[in-house]
C-alpha cells in the first residue's frame, strides 16, 4: 500500500482547542491543562484511505496574535488546513473566517480546508449555530464538522473527511492534475468511507 505524506496545519485563535484535537487524534488523550502553544508543534499520524496510507504531518500552530505572523510557514505547501473556532465563543468564528481569508489570497490554490466548531461537549453555552457553521463552510467549499477533543467526538472523522477530499495518485496517469480532478469529482460524488 502506498504512503503519502500530507503536510496539514492547524489555524485558529487561542484557546479554541487546536493542541486538544490532535493531541486526542495523535494520541487519544487529552489534558485540561495543556499548555499553549509557542510558536509551533509539530505530530504525524498515518491512517488508511481507499488503496493508499495517509500520513499525517501535522503543524499545530500557535493561536496568540504575536504568533501570526509565523502561519504562511505552516500553511504554505500543505495539502490541507484545519480551521478551529470554539463553538462558546462567537469571537472565535470570526477569526476562522479571517484565517480563511488569508488561505484564499496566500495559502496553496488546492488546498483542502476543513472547519473544525470544537468544544461541542458545551453545546449548551453555545454562540455558534450549527446552521451558521454550514452555511458558511458550503459558500467557501470546505468540510465542517462540530468536535469535542475532550469527550472524543468527531475528531478521527475529521481527519477521515479530510482524507477522503485528498485525490488520490493514478500511478498510470503519473497524478496530472486532470485526471486527479476526475478522480476526486468521483470521490465527492460518491461520497465513499475510508
Ligand atoms: N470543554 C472542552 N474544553 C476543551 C476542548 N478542547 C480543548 N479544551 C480546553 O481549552 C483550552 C485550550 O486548549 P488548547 O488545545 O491549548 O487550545 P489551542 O487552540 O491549541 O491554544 P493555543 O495553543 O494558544 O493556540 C484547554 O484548557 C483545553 O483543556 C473541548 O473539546 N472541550
Amino acid at each position: 500500500m502506498a504512503i503519502r505524506e500530507l503536510k496539514v496545519c492547524l489555524l485558529g485563535d487561542t484557546g479554541v482547542g487546536k493542541s486538544s484535537i490532535v493531541c486526542r487524534f495523535v494520541q487519544d488523550h487529552f489534558d485540561h491543562n495543556i499548555s499553549p502553544t509557542i510558536g509551533a508543534s509539530f505530530m504525524t499520524k498515518t491512517i488508511p484511505c481507499g488503496n493508499e496510507l495517509h500520513k499525517f504531518l501535522i503543524w499545530d500552530t500557535a493561536g496568540q496574535e504575536r504568533f501570526h505572523s509565523l502561519a504562511p510557514m505552516y500553511y504554505r505547501g500543505s495539502a490541507a488546513a484545519v480551521i478551529v473556532y470554539d463553538i462558546t465563543k462567537q469571537d472565535s468564528f470570526h477569526t476562522l473566517k479571517k484565517w480563511v481569508k488569508e488561505l484564499k489570497e496566500h495559502g496553496p490554490e488546492n488546498i483542502v480546508m476543513a472547519i473544525a466548531g470544537n468544544k461541542c461537549d458545551l453545546s449548551d453555552i453555545r454562540e455558534v449555530t450549527i446552521k451558521d457553521a454550514r452555511e458558511y463552510a458550503e459558500s467557501i467549499g470546505a468540510l465542517v464538522v462540530e468536535t469535542s477533543a475532550k469527550n472524543a467526538i468527531n475528531v478521527e472523522e475529521l481527519f477521515q473527511g479530510i482524507s477522503r477530499r485528498i485525490p488520490p495518485l493514478d500511478p498510470h496517469e503519473n497524478g496530472t492534475n486532470g485526471a486527479m480532478k476526475l478522480r476526486r469529482q468521483s470521490i465527492q460524488s460518491t461520497n465513499r468511507c475510508c
